[in-house]
Parts: structure tokens; sequence; C-alpha cells
């Protein structure tokens, strides 16, 4: 089972790869793909008065040419709808030639409540906007209000970013093939993909060896194997030692809440920093949380609390953007010799946002890397605003561009949450839920990332391993869940990792 994301290019790679040197045809390829489509009709819709399938000029519309003719030899009632002429000669004609049922011009399509709607018309190949008469289809689809199933992609969300470029239907079902891709799980795209299918059609893995894929869905299996495995010779500090820095008297909470995440996660000693008059409200909450002062001209060479300590939070409620700056800055200029590594969450990120060169210059100055960023949508944008603004690129080219820009791992926070690293790789979480949208669950998640990290994994394994952790502990604490209940529930979100029980690996 492979959790690899595959954007379109490297798809179409691993396609020609083995046709050449598998000696597989590309029309059994196609007749795979048909085959797969057809069977996840059947088996979901196949009570449907028909099926109507709309079928594009290219390879995409050549699947649906092979799905419909394997519907009508099943015993469905099947038309299929032109939207172009596959070229001769080419395995979409060929899969076009194959089916004897009827085919008619766009304009003659009608679909009902109680047929099934095959989309087919453009995959991985589409390359501009939807012309109108796709358009026209797609709104008779639309309000039609029939199942759709849609082959490799909804036509018109683009495979590697996941944009609709216009008119995409909501598919109840996407069959893609071989390894899913970019726009399957990146936002629009994945909702207008509904349940995804990965169909193995024959492509070989083997095509992939050269260029290995550097693109994953966030699943355990990236980063179960660094986890800590407890050890019957642990003592609090080997377990690890978290500090956060903590907001003035009146912006408390946030790094309460970093603590007890970082606490929740397994960290053996968590310290809170701050200065005399918040610590006084901390300690009115806390028990096994330790509390030392922090004055807000002390940059990290006066910080001795900080010693033995391999992770510390800078951001959450934090306010101060002059202190933050001088305290990153410190801190990472130590890390080095002191191997402390920081996460800058929230104000500590806008600390930075007219200054973000003076944070990138130290954080390259380091030895291997030694930043974590969890920048929102709105933070990010204040960090990277060319990045930001660049349509052209994904989510995923966003985050890897910030990540080698920063030499920092960039957790770029939204419903599909990427964390990417310097070197490249990025991870799409998928398993938030809605409950993860509440006030302080942002503060909760660096806290998760710096209890890994105090843990001694690796920053980018640390990253989406909270990530994922935070989606699990926000859907078990369900859908009023408030910043607190996230965080009692991480140990129910490790309690899936460690009984094995998270069964939702990413293929069938
Ligand atoms: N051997 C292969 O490469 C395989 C490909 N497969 C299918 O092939 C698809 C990719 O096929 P193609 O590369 O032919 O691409 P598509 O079939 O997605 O579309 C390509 C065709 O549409 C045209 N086009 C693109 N955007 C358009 C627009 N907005 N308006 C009008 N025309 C537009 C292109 O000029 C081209 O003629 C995949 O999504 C998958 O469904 C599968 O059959 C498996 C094997
Ligand atoms: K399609």
């Amino acid at each position: 089972m492979s959790h690899a994301v595959l954007a379109c290019e490297q798809m179409a790679h691993a396609d020609r790869w083995t046709i050449e040197n598998a000696q597989i045809p590309g029309t059994t390829l196609m007749e795979n793909a048909g085959a797969a489509v057809a069977r996840a009709v059947l088996e979901r819709f196949g009570h449907a008065r028909r099926a109507l399938v709309l079928c594009g000029p290219g390879n995409n519309g050549g699947d649906g040419y092979v799905a419909a003719r394997i519907l009508q030899e099943s015993g469905m009632s099947v038309t299929a709808y032109a939207f172009g002429t596959p070229r001769g000669g080419t395995d979409a004609a060929i899969a076009r030639s194959r089916y004897s049922g009827a085919v008619e011009p766009p304009e003659e399509f009608e679909p009902s409540r109680d047929d099934v709607v095959v989309d087919a018309i453009f995959g991985a190949g589409l390359t501009r906007d939807l012309p109108e008469r796709v358009l026209v289809a797609l709104h008779k689809a639309r309000s039609a209000t029939c199942p759709v199933v849609a082959v490799d992609l909804p036509s018109g969300v683009n495979g590697d970013s996941g944009a609709d470029l216009g008119g995409a239907l909501t598919a109840d079902v996407t069959v893609t093939f071989f390894r899913k891709k970019p726009g399957h799980l990146l936002f629009p795209g994945r909702q207008a993909c509904g349940e995804v299918v990965v169909a193995d059609i024959g492509v070989r893995a083997e095509a992939l060896a050269a260029k290995p894929p550097v693109i994953f869905e966030n699943v355990p299996q990236l980063w179960g194997p660094v986890l800590p495995k407890p050890d019957a010779t642990w003592h609090k500090y080997s377990r690890g030692h978290a500090a956060v820095f903590s907001g003035g008297k009146h912006a408390t909470g946030a790094a309460r809440l970093a603590a007890l995440a970082a606490q929740r996660t397994g960290a053996g000693a968590v310290t809170i920093l701050g200065q005399p008059d918040a610590l006084d409200i901390h300690a009115a909450h806390l028990t096994s949380i330790m509390l030392r002062p922090c004055a807000p001209d002390d940059s990290y060479d006066r910080l001795g609390e900080l010693k033995g300590c391999r992770a510390c939070v800078l951001g959450p409620g934090f306010g101060d953007f002059t202190t933050a700056r001088r305290l990153a800055l410190s801190i990472l200029q130590e890390a080095d010799r002191t191997g402390l590594r920081l996460v800058l969450d929230a104000d500590g990120i806008t600390a930075f946002a007219s200054e973000s060169k003076a944070l990138f210059d130290v954080a390259h100055a380091v030895v291997g890397q030694a930043l974590v960023l969890t920048p929102h949508e709105g933070e990010f944008g204040r960090l990277f605003p060319d990045l930001a603004e660049d349509r052209s690129l994904s989510k995923v080219d966003k985050a890897v561009a910030a990540a080698a820009r920063a030499n920092a791992v960039v957790l770029y926070k939204g419903p599909d949450t990427v964390v990417a690293a310097p070197d490249g790789r990025a991870a799409i979480n998928t398993n938030a839920t809605s409950s993860l949208a509440t006030a302080g669950s942002g503060d909760v998640l660096s806290g998760v990332i710096g209890g890994l990290v105090a843990q001694g994994l690796p920053l980018w394994e640390a990253a989406c391993a909270a990530a994922w952790l935070h989606g699990e502990a926000g859907g078990a604490a369900g859908p009023l869940a408030v910043a607190e209940d996230i965080v009692a529930r991480i140990p129910v979100a490790f309690g899936l990792l460690n009984q094995g029980r998270d069964t939702r690996a990413p293929w069938p």
C-alpha cells in the first residue's frame, strides 16, 4: 500500500514507462481503467435507470468509452455523449470504436435523478477553462441531482493543485489510477472528488524508481517508525523537556494550551516562561507544568531555564513582536550549540512580517534545521507574500518553496494542511474535521509539535505526526469541541496508533 501522491506529469511518466518497459499496451491500461470505473458504477449505482457517460476527446474520454461498453455488456441502459472526437489511431479512438452503443452530441444530454452520470470529459490533461458546452452539460447534471462517478478527476479540477477551473461537479465517487494526485487531497478538489477509489490498472511501481515521489498523504506509516518507544529506564528529562513562552497577564491561555498539549504528547517535562504577573495566573491554573520568569529583554543566553530543553514554542498569545523577534533570532543563533529547536507560531510569525529576511538568514546559518513555522493562510501571506499571491502555484508548491526559502519545516494550516520540508518533501493532511476550527486549536497544534520535537523526532516527521494526532484528537472530541477537549483527546489519538487500530490506510 502506497501513500505516495503523484503530480500529473509523474503519472504520465509512469504510464509511458509501463507501456515502454513492461510491454503493457496503453489500450490495456485503458481497458483496466474503464473496467474499474464500470465496477464502481455497478457496485454503487447498478440500480440506476441509465448510465449516461460524458466522454471527452482524450484518454479520459477513452476510459469513459471502455466503461460505457462494459456497463452495456452488464445489461445497463447506456448512452455516451461525445465532447469532441478522439484523434485517429489513439487508444481513445480504439476504445471509442469498440463501443457499439449510442453516442449522442452533448446537446442531447438530459439527465434525470434516476440516472447515474459518468464524468469522463477531462482528467489529467485539462489545460484551460472548460468550454461552454461542457459547462452546460455539467450544469444539467448538477440540476438533475443524480449520482456522479468521475473518471480520474471531476472535469474542471486541476490534478496538481485541486483548483476548480470553473464548473466541476461534486462527484459521489472518483475513480483514479495507480496513485492519488494532489488534486484529490487539496481543496476544493478534495470536496469535488467525493470518495476516492484508487484502482490498480497495471502501472508498474518500478516506474517511480528513478525519481521517487516526494509528496505523500499524511498517514502514520510516514512517521510512525520514528515515534519514541516506551522504555523502562526513562526519567522525566530523558522523555524530553519542552518550553513554551507565555503572553502577558491578559493573554496566558494560549501558552497554557500549548504547554498542556506538549505534556499530553509525551514530553516528560514542560516549562512555561513568562513575566511574573503572567506566571501568577498560570500558577492558579497549573499543577505539573513548571513556571520560570523571563524578562522582556531576555534573549537565549539569559534563559538558563532552557538548558536541556530540546524544543520551545514561541508565539501563541505572545503579543510583543519586538521580544518575539529577539528571542527567536537568539534561539536560532545558538541552535547548533544547544540543540534547541524552535516552533514559531501565531504572533511569533507575524512579528517577522516585515523582517522575514532576518529570520530566514539565521535559520539558514544553522547546520541542519532548527525551525518549524506553522502559518495559517493569513500568516503565510505575511511571511511569503509573493508565494501566497502566485496563482500558478498549488498549496503544496507554496509550502515547499516557503520551506526552502526559510530553511524551515513549514506546516501550512487549513482543512488540507500541508507539511513541507526544505528538501522538497511534503505531506498533505487528510483527517482534519471541522471541530478543529475553534479558538486555541492552533495553540494546541504547536504544543503537540513542541512535545514531539522535545522527544527527539526530526522536525518534518514531528510536524506531520502532530497534524495527524491533532486531527484525530479533534475528531474524537466531537463537533462541539473546544480546545481543551482536543488536548484531552490526544491520548485517544495515540491509542489508535498504539493499538494498530488505524485502519483507514490510504488505499483499499
Ligand atoms: N496511458 C495513459 O496515459 C492512461 C491515461 N489514462 C487516462 O487518461 C487521462 C489523461 O489523458 P489525456 O492526457 O489525453 O488528457 P484528457 O483526456 O484529460 O484531456 C486531453 C484532451 O483534452 C484537450 N483539452 C484539455 N483541456 C481542455 C479544455 N479546457 N477545453 C477543451 N479541450 C481541452 C486536450 O487538448 C486533449 O485533447 C487520465 O486522466 C486518465 O483518465 C488512463 O486511460 C490510463 C492510461
Ligand atoms: K473526468
